[in-house]
Formats: structure tokens, sequence, C-alpha cells
């Protein structure tokens, strides 16, 4: 890791070139660095130029002290390509697994149609390290899976959580909190964790499927979007399962959408973001009522928040303030988190904390991780592992509101966790 103060002046190439079918198969198999959704990609090759450790607080000023000393030219000018970092922060500032930001030295990336490849270099190394042109894919190694069980947090303890819960909302002491469990388990320590991230994509097109310092998933939820002034934050919050045929599929889409305790749990969600976002914009919409997001495995109440930066702030600003949401902590934040410390026996990690890109222009896509699995441990943080095996930490929660059934609330994170276990199996 290097200090921000010495950080080496960078130069960034972007250029176009023949469409790539699978920006995925050139990642490195072992750890892994995607962001992808739909047909739009951006996949790190190769060693990084350059890591950071990152804190929320701090990560705005470390961004633009990079981009201030690099020199950019780039010949195709899309969201993602230029001089770009993959960035990750813990869902709580305590947690050991810390930030990590990180810029590869080769950047392939994929949008409607179109494809590119980034190159970074220091300014004080002569050329490109890697050659001029796309390194050659790497075949995908075998199919493997996970061996995963239940964790701190078992079934029982997750009920009696959420009883505890609902028992501090009766008090007064918050009036949601979002409380997670966790599964844990060993993958085989040369798994090609690339195959986890193509299942996840190819299962789940319309979420956002990520790779970044060996937490991989696929979340539904944005935690905001910056894109040449547009601000956009997708939020989520009031879930129901699939229904096993066409009718009880309807009848679970219609309960949901009427459910007063899932709209509050959303109201909630939707005001933490907007509240937020009310500093750095203007014309901020949030539509009065949530819409239904279909799933594979789920229907969520979501809400399309959208408005415009009125103060030149960066994604990595809005990532600051918007972090964490009720979407993932409650209401009200501190008293929530301070809840959640009790009442959860593990250390969140990376787990419903952002993760996404930054652009040089401070443009990007952050989502919040969810659905997600923490493979390997951190770079802040080897985890100690049995030979032959790689250790594996999934998270999954639910906001527990004062109707809240801990039965209920058990089932859905079940329901949740199954994107990511389908996937590891
Ligand atoms: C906390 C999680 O989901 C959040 C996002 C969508 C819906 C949620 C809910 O209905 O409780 C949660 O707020 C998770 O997936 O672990």
């Amino acid at each position: 890791m290097i200090e921000p103060s010495r950080l080496p002046p960078l130069v960034v190439e972007t250029r176009p070139i023949d469409p790539v079918a699978d920006p995925v198969s050139y990642a490195d198999p072992l750890h892994p660095l995607a962001w992808l959704r739909r047909d739009e990609a951006i996949v790190g090759v190769g060693p990084a130029v350059i890591e950071l450790s990152l804190d929320a607080a701090t990560a705005a000023t470390q961004w633009r002290e990079v981009v201030g000393r690099s020199q950019i030219d780039d010949t195709v000018g899309m969201p993602g390509s230029g001089l770009i970092a993959f960035g990750i922060l813990p869902f709580d500032p305590r947690s050991s697994a810390g930030g990590h930001l990180v810029i590869p030295r080769t950047i392939v990336g994929t949008r409607q149609g179109r494809s590119w490849i980034t190159r970074v270099r220091r300014a004080d190394e002569p050329t490109w390290v890697d050659g001029a042109g796309l390194p050659p894919a790497i075949p995908y190694g075998p199919h493997w899976s996970a061996t995963v069980g239940p964790g701190a947090l078992d079934p029982e303890g997750y009920q009696h959580a959420v009883r505890a819960g609902v028992s501090a909302i009766a008090s007064g002491r918050v009036q949601k909190v979002v409380l997670a469990r966790d599964l844990v388990g060993t993958v085989p320590a040369a798994a090609d964790l690339r195959r986890l991230v193509r299942a996840l994509a190819s299962n789940y097109p319309d979420t956002w499927t990520f790779a970044v310092d060996g937490l991989i998933g696929a979340s539904p939820e944005t935690l905001v979007t910056v894109q040449t002034g547009t601000v956009t934050a997708r939020v989520l919050a009031g879930t129901i399962a699939r229904g096993a045929d066409a009718e009880s599929d309807a009848s679970a889409s219609a309960a949901l959408a009427i459910s007063g305790k899932d709209r509050d749990e959303h109201r909630f969600a939707v005001a933490s973001v907007t509240e937020a976002l009310e500093h750095f914009t203007s014309d901020l919409d949030a539509p009065s009522a949530p819409h239904l997001l279909e799933l594979p495995n789920l229907w969520h109440l979501a809400t399309d928040v959208v408005g415009h930066l009125s103060n030149g702030a960066s994604s990595l600003d809005l990532v600051r303030a918007l972090h964490p949401t009720a979407a993932v902590a409650g209401t009200p934040t501190d008293a929530a988190i301070d809840l959640i410390r009790e009442l959860e026996p593990f250390d969140r990690g990376r787990y419903a904390g952002p993760v996404g890109w930054v652009d040089a222009h401070g443009d990007g896509e952050w989502a919040i991780a969810l659905r997600c699995a923490q493979l390997g441990g951190t770079s802040s943080g080897r985890v100690p592992h049995a030979t032959g095996t790689i250790p594996v930490v999934a998270h999954a929660g639910a906001g527990i509101v004062a109707e809240s059934d801990p039965e209920s609330e058990l089932l859905e994170t079940r329901v949740k966790f199954r994107p990511i276990v389908d996937a590891l199996a």
C-alpha cells in the first residue's frame, strides 16, 4: 500500500478494440476484479498499478490527488473508460476489513456493443509493462463447489436477535434495524473464482455483479450512480419470496405491494437516501410510491431516485454522505449501528458496504454489497486457512420493524442467500 502523499504520477491511455465477447475471461482467476451488468462490463486485467487502503472520510480527497497527478488520453469517452479505480468500503468503520481502492494496469471495458482497453503506468516507467495490446484470455479452470453452513448466528440465534430488535423498537431505541446472519465455509484453494462471477452475472442480469478484493456478489441495489451530472439511486427494502407457480407468484407480489410492514421498512430507506442527497442535488425526484422489482428469487419494493448534481460533488463524496442507508443499517442510523454491534456476533466486513468504481471526473457506479460472499479474507486481513481451501463467508439480512415476525425474517434471509449459495454450489 502507498500513502496518498507519495502516489506516483500516472499515464493513462484508452483505445477502442474489437468487440470482446467475454471480458471476465481476461481477469485473474484467483483474484478477479470486475463490474458487470447486462451487456456492460469493466474488468481489471493483471496486477494493480496502485492499491490504497481507503476510508470513507478521505476517499474522495485521495482519489482527487490520484487524478490530479495523472495524464489521461481517452479516445473512447464512455462511462468506465479513461482512468478508473475499483473501490470497496466496510459496512462499519470499526471493521477489521478496512476499505480498498485499486487501479489495475489494464482494464477491458464493453458497453453498447463497443469495447476498449485502458492501460495505466507510472510516469517513471519508460513503457507499458504488460506490452501493447490485450493479453490472451485465460481459459476457465475446472468446475468447483463450496461447502457452506451456519456461522456465528445460526437460525435459532437469528430469530432471537430479531426478537431483541423488535423489543428495542418497542422501547423507542430505534424505529428500524437491519439484522443479518452469516454462513461460513470453504472453497478449494485453486478455485477459478471467475466462474462465480460469470454464474452470478448470467443468473441475475438485472443486478450489479462485482468482484473486488475477494468480495464477489450480485447486488440489486445501488447506493448511488453519477453520470455527467445526473445522480440516481435504486433504493430497496421490503421483500417477498417468488411463488412456486404463476398464481402464487402473482398473489405474493400483490401482498408485498400492499403490506404496511414492508412499506414502513421501505419508507425509512427512501427517506435516508433523499435526506442525504438533498444537500448535493437539485430537482431530486422520488416517486411517492414504490414499484415492484422482480428478481429470479424474490420481489422487492423499489424506488428509483433521480436528481442533478448541484455542487460538483464526486460519486465518492455521495458514497460518504449516503452510507449506511436505512436499507442496511436502520433508523436512526447511529442507534441502529449500535444495536447491530450488540446483536450481531460477527464483523460484517464489506457486506452491506459500498462497492463500485469511480472515474477521473468523479462519476461512477456504487452498489450496496448484498447477495455476496467474501472469499479468502481481504487485503487488510488475510484469513489463515487450512491447506487446500479458501475460507468463504456470506451474509444476508432483513429490515426489522415493529411488526416483524422472527420466523418470516429468517425465511427472508434464506431467500436472499440463494443467489450466492446457488452460485457457490
Ligand atoms: C439487507 C439485505 O437486503 C436489504 C435490501 C433489500 C431489501 C431488504 C429487506 O427487505 O429487508 C434489505 O433492506 C440483504 O440482502 O442482506
